[in-house]
């Protein structure tokens, strides 16, 4: 197993650039996902890892070596694609084998991989059908059961679970996640789907237009966010995001004035922020359906949406903004009722107008 470091790497077709001086480190071992938007350089990037796309500028280093002017059968890399690209006339054991002849392993340890591989993604039943004989998820199972067999230093895998139905996307992802554990091999996994990147990262990239916004371990990247985007990026509901103008509170904290004239007192330190009218980011769960007299604010259900474990309820404030509450599963409200709302003030972020985030001072 090897890590990866990516120096400045630059890309661009004709005059696009896709991919800006972008340096990343990545350590052996490591489970790391790239995660964005449609668009934003992520298949290119692992792509150029992989030596499928040749890069404009910078190096890449596999291990020890650069990698960056070899071509992609030297550089130890195994690829994983949404499509799962196995030749059709070829039984899922020729598949399996038909890149490893090709670098002359010899045959008996071809048979013992296989086998190996076979028996870890349960696919030794398989073995003599035809990928058209499949369904999807055997399909990318045979996949990534081709990947291992390389035995590569890394694992290159682009959306591999996005053509499966849901309930076999996640048992993959489980099966993906073990298989890490196993192997301890490095993976970079490529996806715009944030419970994918939050369940299976060691750390997360997230990539927005051909840069990266943060690195971080998935919590990192959820209780702070370093920029506006990625704290709307990950989470779902998506973050409530209300204008507030900051005014010094109690103890050197920002407190925040909403437009319906409710005062928050953050765990942010005032000093530091810049002046003016800023953004308060505050996640579903931290704004709560109450019935009793602790409400911070009121407003209006507009829609109440029951999710068994919980309901979200959009609501109206009455200067005319939104936001996403929450409340237990079981819950009495109804489109068109008035209801009251807690706010977790101390766990609410702050964006600045270049979308900065600030939030409460760690706490150990
Ligand atoms: N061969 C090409 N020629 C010109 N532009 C390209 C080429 N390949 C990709 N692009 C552009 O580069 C940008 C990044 O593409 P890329 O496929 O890396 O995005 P992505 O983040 O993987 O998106 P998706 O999730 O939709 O696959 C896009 O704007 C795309 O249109």
């Amino acid at each position: 197993m090897a890590g990866v470091q990516l120096a400045e790497v630059g890309k661009a077709y004709g005059a696009v650039t896709v991919i800006e001086r972008l340096s990343l480190d990545i350590p052996a071992g490591e489970f790391m996902v790239f995660l964005g938007p449609s668009g934003c350089g992520k298949s290119t990037l692992l792509r150029m890892i992989a030596g499928l796309e040749t890069i404009d500028g910078g190096t890449i280093r596999i291990g020890e070596r650069r990698v960056d002017t070899l071509p992609p059968g030297e550089r130890g890399v195994a690829m994983v694609f949404q499509h799962y690209a196995l030749y059709p006339h070829l039984s899922v054991r020729e598949n399996m084998a038909f890149g490893l002849r090709n670098l002359r392993v010899p045959a008996a340890e071809i048979a013992a991989r296989i086998a190996a591989a076979a028996a870890s993604l349960e696919i030794e039943a398989l073995l003599e059908r035809k990928p058209g004989q499949l369904s999807g998820g055997q399909r990318q199972r045979v996949a990534i059961a081709r990947a291992i067999v390389k035995q590569p230093e890394l694992f290159l895998l682009d959306e591999p679970l996005s053509n499966l139905d849901a309930a076999l996307r996640v048992r993959t992802r489980l099966e993906l996640a073990q298989l890490h554990r196993r192997l301890g091999t490095t993976m970079i996994f490529v996806t715009h789907d944030q419970v994918e990147a939050m369940t299976l990262a060691d750390r997360i990239v997230v990539l927005n237009a051909g840069g990266i916004e943060q690195v971080g371990t998935p919590m990192e990247i959820y209780l702070r966010p370093r920029t506006q985007f990625v704290a709307t990026f990950v989470g779902s509901p998506r973050i409530n995001l209300l204008p507030v103008a900051i005014e010094e509170g109690p103890a050197g904290s920002a407190r925040a004035r909403l437009g319906d004239g409710t005062m928050l007192d953050t765990a942010i330190r005032f000093a530091g922020l810049p002046q003016g009218a800023m953004t308060l980011g505050l996640r579903a769960e931290t704004v709560c359906v109450t019935a009793g007299d602790d409400a911070a604010t009121h407003g209006t259900a507009e829609v109440v949406e029951r999710l068994g474990e919980r309901t979200l309820v959009h609501t109206l404030l009455s200067d005319g903004s939104r936001l996403v509450a929450e409340d237990a599963g079981v819950s009495a409200v109804r489109p068109g009722d008035r209801i009251g709302l807690t706010i977790d003030a101390a766990a609410a972020h702050l964006f600045d107008a270049t979308g900065l985030g600030h939030h409460r001072a760690e706490t150990a």
